[in-house]
């Protein structure tokens, strides 16, 4: 289903652990701040929404979303969260660099996943334009942070 079909934002409480005893990690990259800034910011409400409480939220910014597996390594490595939500915004530019920015986030996110027993949740937008950003940072499609604050909820608590 593409996003045009389904709200980022929609998701039954009732269905979501209480979070009340989890700590998360929240690395958020500075490219694009104003759609990074709405990311973490949707997450963050659904976390609190949820019964995370801030003092178990520790955020770390990164300069753009190559920097992002970097970050989160090092967050498990010091903090051992029991989940962690990257947030990035990365968006077409004139050149192939947007694909290699993408792909390196990807591939470097999926490959912590393999490593570490800590799930890291994937919160980068690839877009191809900065509406499409807006649209899914807490515009009309709703906010990825906060479909990606609900999967680190359940991912942190998966097989207990
Ligand atoms: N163009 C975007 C970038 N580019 C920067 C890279 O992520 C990286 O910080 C740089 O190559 C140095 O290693 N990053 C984004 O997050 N979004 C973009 O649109
Ligand atoms: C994703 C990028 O790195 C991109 O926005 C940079 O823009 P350009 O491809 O025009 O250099």
């Amino acid at each position: 289903m593409a996003t045009e079909n389904k709200n980022l934002s929609v998701y039954d409480k009732t269905t979501i652990p209480n979070a009340k005893n989890l700590r998360f990690g929240i690395v958020v990259s500075e490219w694009n701040g104003k759609i990074t800034e709405g990311l973490y910011n949707g997450a963050l409400s659904a976390l609190l929404d949820c019964g995370a409480v801030v003092e178990n939220i520790i955020r770390w910014d990164v300069p753009g979303s190559f920097e992002l597996t970097y970050g989160a390594k090092k967050m498990i490595l010091k903090h051992e969260p029991d989940a962690i939500i990257v947030i990035g915004s990365v968006i077409q530019g004139e050149t192939k660099h947007f694909d290699f920015v993408c792909s390196a986030a990807a591939q470097g996110i999926k490959d912590l996943n393999v490593k570490y027993n800590t799930p890291v949740i994937f919160c980068v937008l690839t877009d191809n334009t900065m509406q499409q950003a807006i649209d899914r940072s807490g515009g009309k499609h709703g906010n990825k942070g906060t479909e990606a604050a609900i999967a680190a909820i359940q991912m942190a608590v998966l097989g207990n």
